[in-house]
Parts: C-alpha cells; sequence; structure tokens
C-alpha cells in the first residue's frame, strides 16, 4: 500500500485539574481524554521519487515546517536507520485550531501510527507514544487510542471507560494561547489528586476544568457561550479552551439544543468514544 487515509479525532477533556506547579514552569495536571467520533483526515501517500517529507495543501497560519504532522513524520524517520521513500502529508481540517480538541496533537499521532504502518517499521505504541510527548503533552493518548486519565503533565496514561455520551461542542469565536492561561495570576494550581477509579462512575459534581474560570474572564465571547449552554444542563471547557461542550444522553437530544443555537455561532455534536477512530480503522486495513 502506498497512499492511506486515515482518521485523526478530537478529544475532550472530561474533566481537568491542576495539581501544582513543577519546578520548570510546568503544571501537573490530572485530566481525563475521551476521544470523539469526529475530527480531521490525514492522507498519507508514498513517494518513491521524492525524497523527504512534504505538505501539500497548506494550514492557514501554519508553515510546513511548523505543522505538528509535518514534524511527527520527521522524527520518525530518524529512527530508522535504512533509507524512507518519502511522503506527502494531506490534512483534511475540520477541527477548529487551539480550540483544546488536540487537532494538531491528534495530526501527530495519526501520522506516526500511518507511516509506522506504511513504512513498514514495527514501532510499538510505546515507542510512537515517546516520539510524540516530545512534540506535545497531548500527543501520547492519540497515539495509545483509549480514554485515559492522564497525569504528570498528560504522559502517565490509565486507562478509562467514562460513559460514551453524545456531545453538543460549541466554538466560540477566539483563538485562546495554552500559555497565557498557565501563566495567570488567579489560575487554580492546587486541586487535590484524587483517586478515580477507571469506570469513572464517580460524582460528576466533584471533577471541573480549573481553567474555566480564568478563560471565561479573559475571553468573554467563552463566558457568553457557556452561558447559553448552561440553560440546557452542565457546560464545561475542554482543554485550555476555547471550546465548550454539554453533555447529552443521545444523539436527539443534542441536536435538539444545536438547532437552537444563537446565530453565527459554530460547533458540531459529536459521540464520546473510548476507543480512538484511529485505532478502528486501522485495525480493519491489518
Ligand atoms: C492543557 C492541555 C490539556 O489537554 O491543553 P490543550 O492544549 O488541549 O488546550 C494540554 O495538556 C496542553 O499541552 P501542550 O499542547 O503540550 O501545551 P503547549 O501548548 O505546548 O503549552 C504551552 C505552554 O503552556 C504551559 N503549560 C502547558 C502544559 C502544562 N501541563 N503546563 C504548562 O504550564 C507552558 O508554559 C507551555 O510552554
Ligand atoms: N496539524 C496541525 N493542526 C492544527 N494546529 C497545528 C498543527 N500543527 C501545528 N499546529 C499549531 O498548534 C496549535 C494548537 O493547535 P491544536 O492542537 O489544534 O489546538 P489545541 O492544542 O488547543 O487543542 C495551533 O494554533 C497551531 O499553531
Amino acid at each position: 500500500m502506498t497512499r492511506i487515509t486515515l482518521p485523526s479525532p478530537a478529544k475532550l477533556n472530561l474533566f481537568l485539574h491542576i495539581l501544582g506547579r513543577r519546578p520548570d514552569g510546568y503544571h501537573e495536571l490530572q485530566t481525563l481524554f475521551q476521544f470523539l467520533d469526529y475530527g480531521d483526515d490525514v492522507t498519507l501517500s508514498l513517494t518513491p521519487d521524492r525524497p523527504g517529507v512534504h505538505m501539500e495543501g497548506a494550514i492557514p497560519g501554519v508553515p510546513a515546517e511548523d505543522n505538528l504532522a509535518v514534524r511527527a513524520a520527521q522524527a520518525l524517520a530518524q529512527k530508522s536507520p535504512e533509507s524512507l521513500c518519502g511522503v506527502t502529508i494531506r490534512i483534511h481540517k475540520r477541527l477548529p485550531m487551539g480550540g483544546g480538541l488536540g487537532g494538531g496533537s491528534s495530526n501527530a499521532a495519526t501520522t506516526l501510527l500511518g507511516l509506522n504502518y506504511l513504512w513498514g517499521l514495527k514501532l510499538k505504541l510505546t515507542e510512537l507514544a515517546d516520539i510524540g510527548l516530545a512534540l506535545g503533552a497531548d500527543v501520547p493518548v492519540f497515539v495509545h487510542g483509549q480514554a485515559a486519565i492522564a497525569e504528570g503533565v498528560g504522559e502517565k496514561l490509565t486507562p478509562a471507560f467514562p460513559p460514551e455520551d453524545w456531545f453538543l461542542v460549541l466554538q466560540p469565536d477566539c483563538n485562546i494561547n495554552t500559555g497565557k492561561i498557565f501563566s495567570a495570576q488567579g489560575l487554580t494550581r492546587n486541586t487535590p489528586k484524587m483517586t478515580i477509579a477507571p469506570a469513572f462512575e464517580g460524582d460528576a459534581s466533584r471533577y471541573r476544568n480549573d481553567c474555566e474560570d480564568t478563560v471565561k474572564e479573559l475571553y468573554p465571547e467563552v463566558r457568553q457561550s457557556m452561558e447559553w449552554l448552561t440553560q440546557f444542563g452542565p457546560a464545561r471547557l475542554t482543554g485550555t479552551g476555547a471550546c465548550i461542550f454539554g453533555r447529552f444522553p443521545t444523539e436527539s437530544a443534542a441536536r435538539i439544543i444545536w438547532e437552537s443555537k444563537p446565530s453565527g455561532i459554530k460547533g458540531f455534536v459529536a459521540k464520546g468514544v473510548n476507543r480512538s477512530p484511529l485505532h478502528t480503522k486501522l485495525t480493519e486495513l491489518k
């Protein structure tokens, strides 16, 4: 096979607690990741006549050399001593950038797994996750493809099995810089570490996103969307935002609210899944 198109799903942080700050300035987290059956598509085409890693169709605002998918392919190529044939990467982007849905990290993970397959490298998931961690804290969970509680800065993963509900995700019209949120003065940084059952049957009110108050204060667009969605039930921020989500037991319940949303706000309805659609697709191919 010389060409493959693979899903690159979104993630939600169903909760995100900040436990403290490390001496290097990074924050210790405890967060629950679940995937959505919605995301980008990544097409990888081997180019035997053209060595190197190339992008086809640029992503606005992201130079090819900074694209996490390109960087992932280059890092993977370095792992292999034998000469590999070139690759062209094309990304069909549906996920907003800087939305807290992990699109860039997911593109990197899909590229790592896809090229491991096309190049026949046979690296283990743990090896691919290590390569991915150097690109971003969220890459390893996408590489492993199982919903998980993440600790540390996101690298210590424990498989989790939260309910696979439906979500209405709203995309407030602002781009949030993760570093700005983590450096905010009023950010909660002392949430106690919890013991969490993998089935995650706990009382949801014990869990929250510690970035939420800071983000709502700095970005009124997020506060307004949150106020609107909260009319129908609890709404929460994913990652450091800007996207927020509400949870629903059925697709139709989520769609009814989606259809009544204020004009101008973007978003989508998707199902939460504990196994990444990327891994489901790769299993079908093998
Ligand atoms: C917090 C999460 C939860 O999923 O947010 P989202 O990116 O999804 O919104 C991620 O772990 C984000 O991880 P990652 O994607 O690696 O963060 P980056 O954008 O590289 O971080 C930008 C800056 O935020 C700060 N930062 C980031 C992560 C962390 N655990 N502690 C920090 O203090 C650091 O100053 C870092 O330089
Ligand atoms: N393939 C990519 N897709 C999206 N963003 C990318 C990509 N490669 C690099 N980036 C950069 O990573 C940043 C974070 O993007 P993304 O992972 O989509 O959001 P978040 O980390 O908030 O979930 C973007 O603002 C962009 O500059």
